[in-house]
């Protein structure tokens, strides 16, 4: 059953055309990412979903098209930027929250989830940024939510952190609430994703698993070596199997396709040169969104 459908969305903001046309549909108990570069409109399209923006025109329907109230006590937003009072205490955040639902989740256990319990009673203000990111997680699931949107989870969280929001985003799909994930990361969205959009430019580019999307790059690989002297690119350029070749410090990083590692070590070996550091790598999802964008997102 599909829980969020978004049809033909579009949104502007004055002369800035943010969100042109993006469709796709969340099934129930899904982790969907959205996943796209800076000002891509990822942002834009998850507040519409929230009911946070008004599209200029499209569709939106979650949970087969609740509005008002009846859709703010089943879903629970993260957003980014969002910020509390700086005096308010931990407690009294999640306290406070979860008097807005009706049967909202134990705030207790969540804030020990959260590892937060240390922080009760510190103030929003005095909290490192991890902090904060992890408060507004345990906020948007504090209402017990059938969907949590949650837009950059992880940003801002040391990697220890982030394993750990990670596992806990697995456990609350696990309790069967759906999630709509924004993300740069895109070790986040390999790990997490069931499936992920990928926008770019307020459009949808694929809709896809990260297997498939990976698919589609078409079976590149990259292969990695020092050579022992000198080698130009044209050798290597002249092969059909050899897509690109790049150098990076004292290495040569060559991107193909079919038996590119045979190709690639037979003209070297035609030249007089040895591979050290010999590595062969399969396409991942960064190869992916680079094909499909044309870009390339900072780690
Ligand atoms: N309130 C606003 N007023 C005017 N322009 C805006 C506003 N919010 C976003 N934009 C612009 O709309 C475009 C899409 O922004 P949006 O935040 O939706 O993208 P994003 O993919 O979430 O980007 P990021 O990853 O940087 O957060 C950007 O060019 C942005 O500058």
């Amino acid at each position: 059953m599909e829980v969020i459908e978004v049809g033909n969305l579009r949104k502007q903001y004055r002369d800035r055309l943010a969100v042109d046309d993006v469709s796709f549909t969340v099934e129930r108990g899904e982790i969907f990412g959205v996943l796209g570069p800076n000002g891509a409109g990822k942002t834009t399209t998850v507040e519409c979903v929230a009911g946070l923006r008004t599209p200029d025109s499209g569709t939106v329907s979650v949970l087969g098209g609740l509005t008002g109230t009846a859709l703010k006590e089943r879903l629970g937003v993260q957003l980014q930027n969002s910020t509390l009072p700086e005096k308010i205490k931990v407690w009294e955040a999640l306290d406070l929250y979860s008097s807005f639902y009706r049967a909202p989740a134990d705030w207790v256990a969540l804030m020990e989830r959260l590892g937060l319990a240390d922080k009760r009673d510190t103030p929003y203000g005095k909290l490192s940024g991890g902090q904060q990111q992890r408060l507004s997680i345990a906020l948007a699931l504090v209402g017990n939510p059938e969907v949590a949107i949650l837009d950059e989870l992880t940003t801002g969280l040391d990697p220890q952190a982030r394993r750990d929001t990670w596992e806990l985003i697995e456990q609350v799909r696990q309790d069967g609430v759906t999630i709509l994930l924004v993300t740069h990361f895109m070790e986040e969205a390999e790990r997490l994703c069931d499936r992920i959009a990928v926008i770019d430019s307020g459009r949808v580019v694929a809709v896809d698993s990260p297997a498939g999307l990976i698919t589609r790059v078409g079976g590149r690989q990259t292969v990695r070596f020092r050579p022992s002297r000198p080698v130009a690119d044209a050798v290597l350029e002249a092969l059909p199997e050899v897509a690109e070749v790049r150098r990076s410090g004292e290495q040569l990083v060559v991107t193909g396709t079919g038996d590119l590692l045979l190709a690639v070590t037979t003209a070297l070996a035609a030249a007089g040169v040895t591979p050290a550091g010999l590595r062969v790598e399969g396409a991942t999802l960064d190869d992916a969104f680079l094909t499909l964008t044309g870009k390339k997102i900072p780690s």
